[in-house]
């Protein structure tokens, strides 16, 4: 199943639930604009290779579009017009003033050099920097992206249209980057986790927990879990799933991974070495986070899933299939749209800073954070147990009604 697909079936039941006629429904599920670009550069050999871009703006009804850009060679246009779509749901459920949008390029970064990446970066803002900015479109960092990316992109736009950081989000902190982005997603991954199993009555040190992908997510969401005393038993990478069943070592584990040439965690070897897949089928993991890509639980694996709690900490790693199995079984799922809200809302945080040419300190950052988090997540639950639906189904209704009310103020009825 396509990822777009997928994303329309959440939608859907929501939207069912809201009793949302079907024209109106077309119109919140519809993308406003969809754009794909190509991307050429010289290699450093000499040699013309060439990408394409994407920006889907999915929409604008609650203030300007918001969302990552992904450089990874899965990256085409139905999966970035379903991140779009999940952006829009997610800063709703989180109550920002913004909008969902998604871009990439079709690459695999790691097979590029960083002048190579630097060229790609300026080439995608010469392509694109008419249709984003800082009121309407502002792009920030996702899988394969980080703050050197978001600077590039941030200095290549600005030749076009003169002095204005806002424009990008997830910048280095020396340059009106944000205090605390960079952490933020895990951070709010960790925050929830922690919350959901305590309402649960799992006790922290009770909750073997295995974190598949050990990027920027699934690093401070380890952090963040492994101070809160949860047993990491499992992270994994490309390279594998490294396990221990009492739990790794995650301070070491870390240092491995800084000191290795392109940041795996390929060579340690102070505890199991499982293939990459069998991370999310461990009979032990109590909370399973997956962190990685999307579309890793299906019909074909969510047999062997033993987990009891599953937060999305990526965009849709399960697809509607499989959810409805892990529904029946009663596993909680912290759907990725609350789960990993983290990332946008200090996003929101960074572009209010460099709006008003003031800098928050970290604390302030985090105490904001863990208060919106805390918020949406309790207004989630609420309605979950209000309606009787999952905490998946929950989250899009409060997204999608509040996306449906701001249409309808705007004149739109339906
Ligand atoms: N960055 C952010 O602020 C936000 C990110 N997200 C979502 O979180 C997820 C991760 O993003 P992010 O951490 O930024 O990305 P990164 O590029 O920083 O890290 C991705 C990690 O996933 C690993 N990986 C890729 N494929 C697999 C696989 N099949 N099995 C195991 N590991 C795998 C990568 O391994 P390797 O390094 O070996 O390639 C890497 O460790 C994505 O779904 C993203 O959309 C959501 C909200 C905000
Ligand atoms: O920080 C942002 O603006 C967006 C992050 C993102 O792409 C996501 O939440 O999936």
């Amino acid at each position: 199943m396509r990822a777009f697909e997928a994303t329309q079936i959440f939608f859907d039941e929501a939207a069912e639930r809201l009793k949302i006629d079907p024209a109106m429904r077309e119109a919140l599920l519809m993308p406003d604009r969809e754009i794909q670009v190509q991307v050429s550069i010289e290699m450093d050999d000499g040699k013309l290779a060439n990408f394409i871009g994407f920006r889907v703006q999915h929409d604008n009804a609650r203030g300007p579009m918001k969302g990552g850009l992904r450089f990874h060679p899965q990256v085409d246009l139905d999966e970035v017009r379903a991140l779009a779509c999940l952006m829009t749901w997610k800063t709703a459920v989180v109550n920002l003033p913004y909008g969902g949008a998604k871009g990439g390029i079709g690459v695999d970064p790691s097979r590029l050099s960083q002048p190579e990446l630097q060229r790609l970066t300026r080439s995608l803002a010469d392509a694109i920097h008419d249709v984003v900015g800082p009121d309407t479109d502002i792009p920030a960092p996702d899988m394969g992206t980080d703050f050197q990316i978001m600077s590039w992109f941030r200095n290549q736009w600005e030749k076009y249209h003169g002095f204005n950081p806002a424009v990008i989000t997830g910048k280095p902190v020396e340059e009106y980057g944000a205090r605390g982005r960079e952490e933020a997603t895990g951070r709010g991954v960790g925050t929830l986790t922690l919350k959901l199993t305590r309402r649960l009555g799992l006790k922290p040190d009770k909750a073997k927990t295995a974190i598949q992908g050990f990027g920027n997510v699934g690093t401070h969401a380890a952090k963040f879990l492994n101070e809160a005393e949860f047993p990491i038993i499992a992270v994994s990478d490309i390279t594998g799933t490294y396990y221990k069943s009492t739990g790794l070592n995650i301070p070491e584990i870390m240092r491995h991974k800084m000191k290795h040439p392109k940041g795996l965690l390929e060579g340690y070897n102070e505890c199991e070495v499982l293939p990459v897949d069998a991370l999310l089928t461990l009979p032990d993991a109590a909370v399973l986070i997956p962190a990685a890509v999307g579309g890793i639980i299906t019909e074909e694996n969510v047999d062997e899933i033993h987990a009891k709690v599953i937060v999305e900490a990526a965009n849709g790693p399960i697809v509607p299939a499989a959810d409805k199995i892990l529904n029946q079984r009663e596993v909680h799922i912290l759907p990725d749209i609350l789960a990993n809200a983290g990332g946008v809302t200090v996003s929101y945080f960074e572009w209010v800073q460099n709006r008003q040419h003031y800098r928050w300190s970290l604390d302030r950052v985090r105490q904001e954070l863990d208060h919106t988090m805390n918020e949406a997540f309790e207004t989630v639950w609420e309605t979950s147990n209000q309606h009787e639906v999952s905490l998946r189904t929950a989250a899009y209704m409060i997204g999608i009604a509040r996306v449906h009310r701001a249409t309808e103020l705007a004149g739109l009825t339906g």
